[in-house]
């Protein structure tokens, strides 16, 4: 049984090289989808990927370059497909993801709700949640905009996935010196000041032991201009496939094209 992930994209919300940064996580074939942003029915499409190759989506917060491409999912999934795809979130996301963002274009008839779209399943946060066998994701409540929920996401114990968030130096420390993470792909703005985001300048304060294991994502369009300047840390690469257990450290770097 063997995670893979494979970036649909690595870019920021504002970049245009890159699309969204938006994940396909793959075990035994099973397919979940972490963010769906406004980019990422395009970049499914170019993968070769349709919306009923999706097994389940998982939304961290409700930013556009995360969860913008939900109304063509659950449209071509309701008028192609005929059947709801499967949507996990945060319980505190159920409510602001359909009133302030889906409702507006999904709904069609007073009496429907988010669940007249989605089969939803709401996750607790801190508490460890299988997705399919051999997938399982705890939410981490992470800061990223003052007074709105966002969440980060550790996989099976040792796999944490930032999404957006700021920088904060002593959660990744206890994730690695206490929970024994062993890969991180964090989210990096690549110019200071990390106001919503952890910026390339903080990342680069961590001690070697974690940024040996840390990768680089949502990240701007100018990154070609900064490789190497990453000190121990590696820009993620859009489109790639990674064998995550493989990534146990940067010399074990494992890939799967
Ligand atoms: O200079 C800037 C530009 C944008 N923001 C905030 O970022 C988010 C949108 O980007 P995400 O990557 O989806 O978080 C939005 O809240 C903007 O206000 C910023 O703070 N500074
Ligand atoms: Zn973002
Ligand atoms: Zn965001």
């Amino acid at each position: 049984m063997e995670l893979k992930i494979q970036m649909l994209g690595t870019g920021s919300a504002f970049a245009k090289a890159f699309n969204n940064n938006n994940a396909m996580l793959t075990v035994d074939g099973l397919n979940l989808l972490v963010d769906c942003g406004i980019t990422a029915p395009k970049a499914l499409h170019e993968l070769g990927y349709n919306f009923n190759d999706l097994d389940a989506v998982l939304i961290t917060h409700i930013h556009a370059d995360h969860m913008g491409g939900l109304e063509e999912l659950a449209f071509q999934m309701k008028f192609i497909y005929g059947r709801k795809p499967t949507l996990y979130l945060a319980d505190t996301l159920v409510e602001p993801l359909w009133e302030h963002s889906l409702k507006g274009g999904l709904q069609q008839d007073a009496s429907e709700t988010l669940e007249s779209f989605f089969v939803v399943h709401p996750l607790k946060e801190g508490v460890s949640h299988e997705i399919f066998p051999g997938l399982n994701v705890e939410l981490i409540g992470t800061k990223h905009i003052p007074n709105k929920p966002n969440y980060s996401l550790l996989f099976n114990d040792f796999f944490f996935y930032s999404g957006d968030t700021v920088f904060d130096p002593d959660l990744l420390k206890d994730l690695v010196n206490a929970r024994g993470v062993r890969i991180i792909f964090h989210d990096c703005q690549l110019h200071p000041p990390g106001v919503v985001h952890a910026c390339l300048s903080q990342l680069l304060t961590l001690p070697d032991s974690i940024q040996e294991r840390t990768f680089l994502m949502h990240y701007g369009d100018d990154q070609p201009e900064f490789a190497g300047r990453t000190g121990k840390m590696r820009f993620v690469e859009q489109q790639r496939i990674y064998a995550v257990d493989r990534l146990t450290f940067a010399e074990q770097f494992g890939m799967i094209d």
